[in-house]
């Protein structure tokens, strides 16, 4: 596995175009194990998840064919297995996600407990009292977890926090459930609402995605479908703070705004010019910047996944900042990175309180989880000299091409084997 090597770069100037959301594309790539006919996906980002996903459908009996282009061809008439291995399973933890599907499916699902990392230790127990409320019976033995129910019925879950991944099993099992369920207190999030359009086109019959409330109401079986997944507000983002942090200016395009409202909020506030265009963001960077407080929330509050790239920003602007993270218990595994790196940075519980430093310099340095490397990158863009990125397969795991789109905005960023 190579590295990534950042050298202090020129503000970025030009035009980035976002790829399809990772977080949308494994849950609906999860969602064609419940169809019978040809589903197409399209804007599918090239991702090393991606192929790992696609490797355990193929694994459970569907026919995957990729085509190129980020347009991928499922069929999962045939699919008979209902167990993933932990050899798939510890390479990412959404696989969790066909646990839904095959259990309403097959009436039967098996695979391995996903168990912690860097962020956190993620527990399944949303999960799982979904399922136990469908009529599933819970098995868990030699780290591996199954659950079994021939027909499920539908019920009223009220999940104790707005978990991503738990309403999103729920709502795949609850889908061929008899009868109708609802989720109460799910997430909110603009991929959760990618995925109940996507199994409505299959078929299904679901409302409220996107409000605390979903509805969806059993179906017989489900069909084939097309569809485009949403892109990346995430990628779209850290683009984002990348002309931020150079003062740069660029145009990101296929990009929905609204879903990345608290972070144009907060670009704003910090000084930076933004422009919304239909589909397209313009962000305007300064050398001019003011420290601002952050809190990560679930959606529509301010999104975990872009809270390491922020801390970067506030570490090379002047003032104090204090980044607040709720959602995961341990996800300020970056922050001794970047002090490596010459920020001024204390952790108290689960604040970091930024002290904005006037230049980073550059050092080797691991990413520790997906977007502590993108925070590195970023962090490397500003810092002097050359800064060497290790564990890289983090970043592979959810950029598309991240070295090549931010060279083609003049970043000096290169991989080395
Ligand atoms: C593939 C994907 O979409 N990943 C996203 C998804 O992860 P994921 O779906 O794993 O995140 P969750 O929303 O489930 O987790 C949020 C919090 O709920 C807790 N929890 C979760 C499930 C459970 O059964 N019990 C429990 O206590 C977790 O430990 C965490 O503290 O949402 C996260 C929160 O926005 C994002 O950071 C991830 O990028
Ligand atoms: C935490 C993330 O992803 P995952 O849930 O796939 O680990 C992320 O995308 O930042």
């Amino acid at each position: 596995m190579g590295k990534i090597v950042v050298e202090k770069s020129p503000p970025l100037k030009g035009t980035v175009r976002i790829s399809g959301a990772k977080n949308s594309a494994l849950p609906i790539l999860a969602a064609s194990l419940l169809g019978t006919e040809d589903i197409v996906l399209e804007d599918v980002p090239n991702l090393k998840d991606v192929d790992v996903f696609c490797e355990v459908l193929s694994l459970l009996g569907a026919d995957v064919e990729k085509y190129g282009g980020g347009k991928i061809k499922i069929n999962s008439a045939n699919m008979d297995k209902y167990e993933t291995p932990y050899e798939l399973m510890s390479k990412m933890r959404a696989s969790f996600l066909v646990m839904g599907p095959l259990l309403t499916r097959l009436g039967k699902a098996k695979t391995s407990l996903p168990g912690g990392c860097a962020i956190g230790t993620r527990p399944i127990d949303l999960h799982l009292k979904g399922f136990k409320a469908l009529g599933a019976e819970i098995d868990v033995d030699h780290g591996y977890v199954g659950a079994f129910g021939d027909k499920l019925k539908g019920d009223r879950i009220y999940l104790d926090f707005p978990s991503v991944g738990a309403t999103e099993n729920v709502m795949m099992a609850a889908v061929l459930a008899e009868g109708e369920t609802t989720i109460d207190n799910a997430a909110m999030e603009p991929e959760i609402v990618d995925l109940a359009n996507f199994l409505n086109k299959m078929g299904a019959d679901i409302s409220g995605a996107g409000t605390s409330s979903i509805r969806i109401r059993g179906v017989e079986k489900l069909g084939g479908a097309t569809h485009s997944i949403i892109p990346d507000r995430i990628e779209a983002g850290t683009f984002m703070v990348a002309s931020a942090i150079t003062g740069g200016d660029i145009i990101i395009e296929n990009v929905i705004p609204s879903h990345i409202k608290p972070a144009i909020a907060k670009l704003r506030e910090i000084g930076c010019e933004i422009w919304e265009n239909g589909d397209k963001i313009r962000v305007i960077g300064t050398a001019d910047r003011k420290a601002v407080d952050i809190k990560t929330l679930p959606y529509p509050g301010f999104p975990t996944d872009m809270q390491a790239q922020f801390m970067s920003l506030m570490s090379v602007t002047e003032g104090t900042s204090v980044i607040i993270e709720t959602v995961f218990e341990n996800r300020f595994m970056h922050v001794d990175e970047l002090k490596r790196m010459g920020a001024n940075i204390k952790i108290d519980g689960r604040s970091a309180i930024v002290q904005g430093v006037n230049s980073l310099t550059s050092a080797p340095v691991k990413a520790t989880d997906l977007r502590a490397g993108a925070a590195l990158i970023l962090a490397g863009l500003v810092a002097d000299g050359k800064t060497t990125i290790d564990n890289i397969y983090h970043i592979d795991r959810g950029y598309d091409g991240i070295e090549n789109k931010l060279s083609e905005l003049g970043a000096k960023i290169y991989r080395i084997e």
